[in-house]
């Protein structure tokens, strides 16, 4: 098996007095999409923090087989992009400024970065809101300009805008991407994360829609109970008890033939 996008090894992630998250093994994996699901207030975006490098941290992360630490900002940030939970900005900025800004680190011809931007923006059914004023945006088209430019940041140096990219080794770690989204959006960004994944992208999702995210995943992480409570597949996690004891409230599937079972209450 190849070497992990990203490794966590035996983490405890503590607020105060309390401990969010005691002993967390992972793997991400290229070309994998993992969803973290659970409870409001269970430490989801504050382990999403913790394995973006942002926050200077002694976790046992490793991306790429180096210790988060070792890496400079620039380098990691041709590694790894992240989307947290409330994008916005508080400038007037244009939807293609920001979108730009997704390819600020890499030293290519604008006509080269522009292309770039327009193809993402129709992976992302974006292209009719090129030019507008990013505060005039609706909170759904916001979410996806934001998710869009984060994409945009993994997409290779020089890379030749009508060859397909490969995306091994780069790392995509997802706030509730999806939160804003209506139904026809909702799918569409996670057809687009699948395709991407299929071209070797690793993709970390948090999630509080499980029906969502559970036919696109490989693996799920369920926090619960100041721990990860239970690792796998969509079809081995999803388990009433799994379930009832995160939410710690009844829970009922239904199974469905070759998908995940709905998660009901
Ligand atoms: N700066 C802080 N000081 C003290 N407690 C904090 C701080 N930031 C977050 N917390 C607490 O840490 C816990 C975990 O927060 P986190 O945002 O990671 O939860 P979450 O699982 O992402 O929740 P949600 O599903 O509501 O987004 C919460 O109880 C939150 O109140």
């Amino acid at each position: 098996m190849t070497d992990p996008v990203l490794a966590i090894h035996n983490a405890s992630i503590t607020r105060g007095n309390r401990t969010l998250i005691h002993n967390l093994t992972g793997k991400l994996r290229a070309g994998e999409m993992t969803a973290v699901v659970g409870e409001n207030g269970c430490g989801k975006s504050t382990l999403l923090l913790h394995l973006t490098g942002i926050r200077n941290t002694a976790l046992p992360v490793s991306l790429l087989n180096r210790p988060l630490s070792a890496w400079s900002p620039a380098d990691m940030a041709k590694q790894r992009a992240v989307m947290q939970q409330h994008p916005n900005t508080p400038f007037a900025y244009s939807t293609d400024e920001i979108l730009l800004l997704g390819r600020s680190l890499y030293k290519e011809p604008l006509a080269l970065r522009t292309a770039w931007v327009a193809r993402v923006a129709q992976w992302f059914d974006l292209t009719h809101l090129l030019g507008r004023d990013i505060q005039t945006l609706s909170g759904g088209e916001r979410q996806r300009i934001f998710l869009a430019k984060a994409v945009l940041q993994l997409i290779p140096e020089h890379q030749p805008v009508n060859v397909t990219p490969d995306l091994r080794g780069k790392l995509l770690l997802l706030d509730e991407p999806t939160s804003a989204l209506d139904l026809r959006h909702q799918r569409g960004v996670m057809e687009q994360l699948n395709a991407l994944t299929s071209l070797g992208l690793a993709v970390l999702c948090i999630s509080h829609d499980i029906n969502l995210v559970s036919p696109y995943c490989q693996q799920m992480w369920v926090l619960g109970e100041g721990a990860c409570i239970a690792q796998g597949s969509p079809r081995n996690v999803l388990t009433e008890s799994v379930l009832t004891r995160c939410y710690r409230t009844p829970i009922e599937l239904i199974t469905r033939p070759g998908k995940p079972p709905l998660v009901t209450h």
